[in-house]
């Protein structure tokens, strides 16, 4: 198979679908890779690495669109990708469909075989393909949350970790998964203090046990939510419901309640974000104010560290990469999990949470790829 790889171009995105290390893979399966020229820019990989690994260097996207039978990437495709995708072509990259019908609506119509990163699964119930990039999120959410929320910022002017003698800032986690998991590792690590609040008691009872009382746990009701709200300093959103748009659990009203100088990061904002007031920005411009509450919404926050993303990224996406390339739709078949990430095939919704947030019917994965 010939397998392509564009240069990601969303505001500030700079990582990269293939590292060179990716493609010695696909070349050892006996594939051909063509990536664009520069692709690799912003992990310092030229052109000449990615041709010692055995790629062709295309001169234009347009060229790797045209010419590949699998399109690999990192972020979802822009409106000028969305036109150059076309039937029998597979499309393997981070979609985030369900608060984007524009977006659906271009894929629907190109014909692609598109697989979500975000929606493939694994035997233990996770997500395989977003969990690196929520671990480099949660981890960026705190240096987010710590940088807005000083004076200069526009925040409240607050040291997260306090100093000897005077209190630490607080905060609030929403969703205690892998982002949560990794933002309140670094708050606690930079001695704030910190709470997670989730809806799953197995899961708060884990996050117990490994924080061993460094970190607090509390079942999110909208009481428990309102209190660690109104007295945090930096509030997290990181909940997830897989393929759906994010439940909006802070409203507009609640923010009079919150600390004048407070900030939100709603690392959520991907799936349409956890906060009312939420709407997404760029590292270009990443923060705004609503009623004296800073917002932080950048929907691809890993891409500000694009070499340690790329690679944690490729990490978890060659194995069914390689599948995809090694046997085509039979791949969808032959894996329930990777399966699980078919969201559009042939101008069809195949996943049920997509399907449901946007109104489209639904044709079950299992039977899309098996009429294939
Ligand atoms: N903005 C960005 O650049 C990035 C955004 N993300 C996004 O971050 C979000 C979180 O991802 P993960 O941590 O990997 O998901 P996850 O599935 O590991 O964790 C989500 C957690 O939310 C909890 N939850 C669900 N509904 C809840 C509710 N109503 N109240 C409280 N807790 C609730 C679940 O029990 C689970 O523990 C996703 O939308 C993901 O796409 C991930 C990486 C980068
Ligand atoms: C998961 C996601 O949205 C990102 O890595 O940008
Ligand atoms: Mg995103």
């Amino acid at each position: 198979m010939r397998v392509g790889c564009p240069k990601e171009i969303k505001n500030h995105e700079y990582r990269v679908g293939l590292t060179p290390g990716s493609v010695r893979e696909y070349v050892a399966h006996g594939h051909e890779v063509l990536v664009e020229t520069g692709a690799g820019a912003g992990i310092g990989a030229d052109d000449g690495a990615y041709a010692a690994a055995g790629a062709r260097i295309a001169k234009t996207a347009a060229d790797v669109f045209a010419r590949s039978d699998m399109i690999v990437k990192v972020k979802e495709p822009q409106p000028n990708e969305w036109v150059q995708l076309r039937e029998g072509q597979i499309l393997y990259t981070y979609l985030h469909l369900a608060p984007d019908p524009e977006q659906t609506k271009g894929l629907l119509a190109s014909g692609v075989t598109a697989v979500a990163y975000e929606t493939v699964t694994d035997e233990r119930g996770g997500l395989p393909l977003l969990a690196p990039m929520s671990e480099v999120a949660g981890r960026l959410a705190i240096q987010a949350g710590a940088t807005a929320l000083q004076k200069a910022n526009g925040g409240r002017g607050v040291l997260l970790g306090g100093v000897p003698g005077v209190l630490p800032g607080k905060v609030a986690v929403i969703g205690g998964g892998v982002v949560g998991l990794h933002a309140a590792r670094m708050a606690a690590g930079l001695g704030a203090d910190v709470t997670i609040l989730d809806r799953s008691i197995p899961r708060l009872r884990q996050l117990d046990d490994l924080f061993a009382g460094r970190v607090h746990t509390r079942y999110s009701t909208v009481e428990a939510l309102e209190e660690e709200c109104f007295s945090a300093d930096v509030i997290v959103g990181a909940v997830l419901i897989p393929g759906a748009a994010a439940p909006k659990l802070v409203s507009r009203e609640m923010l009079s309640g919150m600390k004048k100088g407070s900030v939100l990061v709603d690392v959520a904002i991907d799936q349409g974000g956890c906060f009312e007031t939420s709407h997404a920005t760029t590292h270009a411009d990443p923060t705004y104010e609503v009623d004296g509450v800073i917002h932080y919404c950048v929907a691809n926050m890993p891409g500000a560290v694009p070499v340690t993303s790329a690679h944690a990224l490729n990490n978890a996406t060659l194995h069914y990469g390689l599948q995809l390339a090694n046997k085509g739709l039979k791949a969808l078949a032959d894996d329930v999990h990777l399966r699980n990430g078919l969201n559009v095939h042939r101008g069809r919704i195949t996943n049920r949470a997509v399907a449901d947030a946007l109104g489209y019917e639904l044709v079950e994965p299992a039977k899309a790829v098996m009429a294939a």
